[in-house]
């Protein structure tokens, strides 16, 4: 029998080893202390990876594991892992979500209680300056502070129940998440990102994606009280690393306590010349329980994956091709970003998502409406949606998901139309595919569209009156943007909705102005 080579790239509990190399049909492969271009040499005779964070699995990395299958990231962020790169070469990513969660949780409070008393520095002094010096190191207390959480997922939520029972009163920013999973813990949830800002600490816990990245910058940071106290133990990148530099030499900040970097190892990086911070070398999942069922699972699941069998926790599995004839192939691609869209379009927690077929695609309905799903909440969700478990995960948060195909009435050969319902609204994407591969949105809440669904694009809702689009066009060259395409629907009624798609990103201020005009109803950026 041919062994299947199981590569294992960082370190991992022994454990893990001790259950890959019991099985015969396995040959595992050390390469844990191997130097990263070393790695690179051997990573094409193995048909699993299992990873860390300490191996990114880019272009270089990919291009070099010519045999692989898959790859098991042992933890939940992967943000390190090319998935888009995973699937165009067929390999199929996977992670193991919550075995760390309780590491991550705990390390957040003790950098809470660190950011409050500062005894890392009191330690120093002791310990390496021989000082006894008791009236330098006061702290404040957690009690009866507010504490703000932005991301209420599995780690967020709870290092909230944890504070709490230190008395203090904690406010949590979460806009894919049902309000009453805040409320019902006796907490405050907000939808207004100010309200962190106004907190003592503030702590953070979301996926590290094109919204999340610089989330406290500069702005943000002046928007805080003085003093306020930073906590970082998710991804390094999401407070701009200059923004805290400076913060914290001004005294803005009187505290910070960071984990993660955005460049790692980071051995001389700026934050590290500072006193008023406690830093740790990514150390959020490295308890000996958490490593210990990390690599468990992660042993596990690339056996499995070894062998064919499943692929735990895959984030990027595809739908069978060969059921899938190649007139539905681009609708699948199309319903997913459609999916994508709306969520953009319509942040809060999702209740329903439905998918209105016409056509002979509808004879698909089940599979789209799996691509949909995935659509919808790759955003909020990306370390856990994938094509495999995504009805199970819309079930588990309660959201609703069904599909109804409907004889062709609209004049196309085939219509799908996506419908989201959150907690703040609903809105419904309508799209077709022209000839063989040419993707459309032709609606957006029934105003009437033909646009690609590619690139950057500023939805702009208006009262109709004259005027608008001056406005709009004044305040993008004001700031410099160049606009690529400006489509109008008009509607029935007083409203028209314009998209605007441009060539360079938009950042929160612009959405900010456009907001102010007169006429808008409402305006959001969005990415596809
Ligand atoms: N320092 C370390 O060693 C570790 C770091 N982590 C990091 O912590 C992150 C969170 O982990 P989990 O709680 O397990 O993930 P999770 O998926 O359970 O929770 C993430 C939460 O962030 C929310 N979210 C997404 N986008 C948001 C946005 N723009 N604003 C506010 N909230 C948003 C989601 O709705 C979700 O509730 C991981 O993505 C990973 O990067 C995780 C484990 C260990
Ligand atoms: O890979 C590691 O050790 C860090 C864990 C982590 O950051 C994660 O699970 O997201």
């Amino acid at each position: 029998m041919k062994q299947k080579k199981i590569i294992v790239c960082d370190a991992i509990h022994e454990k893990g080893f001790a259950i890959l190399r019991a099985e015969k049909d396995i040959e595992v492969i050390d390469a844990v202390r191997l130097p990263k271009d070393e790695l690179l040499k051997i990573i094409g005779e193995s048909d699993v990876a299992i990873t860390r964070s300490s191996t990114d699995v880019d272009e270089k990395f990919l291009n070099a594991a010519t045999n692989l299958k898959a790859i098991v990231r042992a933890g939940v962020g992967v943000d390190n892992v090319d998935q888009d790169g995973c699937s165009r070469r067929g390999i199929i990513a996977m992670n193991v979500p919550t075995a760390n969660t309780i590491a991550a949780v705990e390390l957040t409070m003790a950098h809470l209680l660190g950011c409050a008393r500062s005894f890392t520095n009191a330690n120093n002094h002791l310990k390496i300056d021989r000082v006894w010096n008791r009236e330098k190191w006061y702290g404040v207390e957690l009690c009866a502070k507010r504490l703000g959480v932005i991301g209420f997922g599995n780690i967020g939520s709870r290092v909230a129940i944890r504070a709490k029972a230190f008395g203090m009163e904690v406010v949590a920013y979460d806009p894919y998440i049902s309000a009453s999973k805040v409320t019902d813990l006796g907490m405050t949830y907000t939808e207004n990102f100010n309200d962190i800002l106004s907190c003592d600490f503030i702590t953070i816990h979301t996926p590290k994606n094109k919204e999340t990245i610089n989330i406290i910058s500069h702005d943000e940071i002046a928007k805080m009280k003085d003093g306020v106290r930073l906590i970082n133990c998710a991804r390094g990148g999401l407070y701009n690393e200059d923004a805290l530099v400076e913060g914290i030499k001004s005294g803005k900040i009187a505290f910070a306590g960071i984990d993660v970097f955005s460049k790692e190892p980071a051995t001389n990086h700026p934050l590290l010349d500072l006193e008023h911070i406690c830093v740790t070398p990514h150390l959020g999942a490295n308890t000996l329980e958490s490593q210990e069922k990390i690599a468990i699972q992660a042993a596990e699941n690339a056996i499995s994956a070894a062998r064919g069998i499943s692929y735990p926790n895959a984030l990027n599995l595809p739908i069978k091709a060969e059921d899938i004839p190649a007139f539905v192939e681009p609708y699948l691609e199309l319903v997913q970003k459609m999916g994508f869209l709306a969520a953009q379009l319509n942040r809060s927690a999702i209740k329903s998502i439905k998918l209105e077929l016409e056509g002979e695609i509808g004879g698909y309905a089940k599979s789209l409406l799996t691509f949909g799903i995935v659509g919808s909440l790759k955003e909020a969700n990306e370390n856990k949606i994938n094509y495999v478990n995504a009805e199970f995960v819309a079930k588990e948060k309660n959201i609703e998901s069904k599909f109804e195909v409907a004889a062709s009435s609209s004049g196309y050969k085939n219509k799908v139309t996506l419908v989201l319902t959150t907690e703040k609204d609903v809105v419904s994407i309508s799209g077709t595919v022209f000839g063989e591969d040419e993707q459309r949105i032709v609606g957006i809440n029934g105003f009437k569209f033909d646009f690609k669904p590619k690139g950057k694009m500023i939805i702009f809702k208006n009262n109709d009156v004259p005027g608008v689009i001056a406005h709009i066009a004044t305040i993008l060259a004001k700031e410099g943007i160049n606009i690529a395409d400006f489509r109008l629907g008009r509607g029935a009624h007083q409203f028209a909705m314009a998209v605007i798609l441009v060539d360079t990103d938009i950042d929160k201020k612009i959405i900010a102005e456009l907001t102010k005009l007169e006429s808008c109803v409402w305006v959001e950026y969005a990415v596809l």
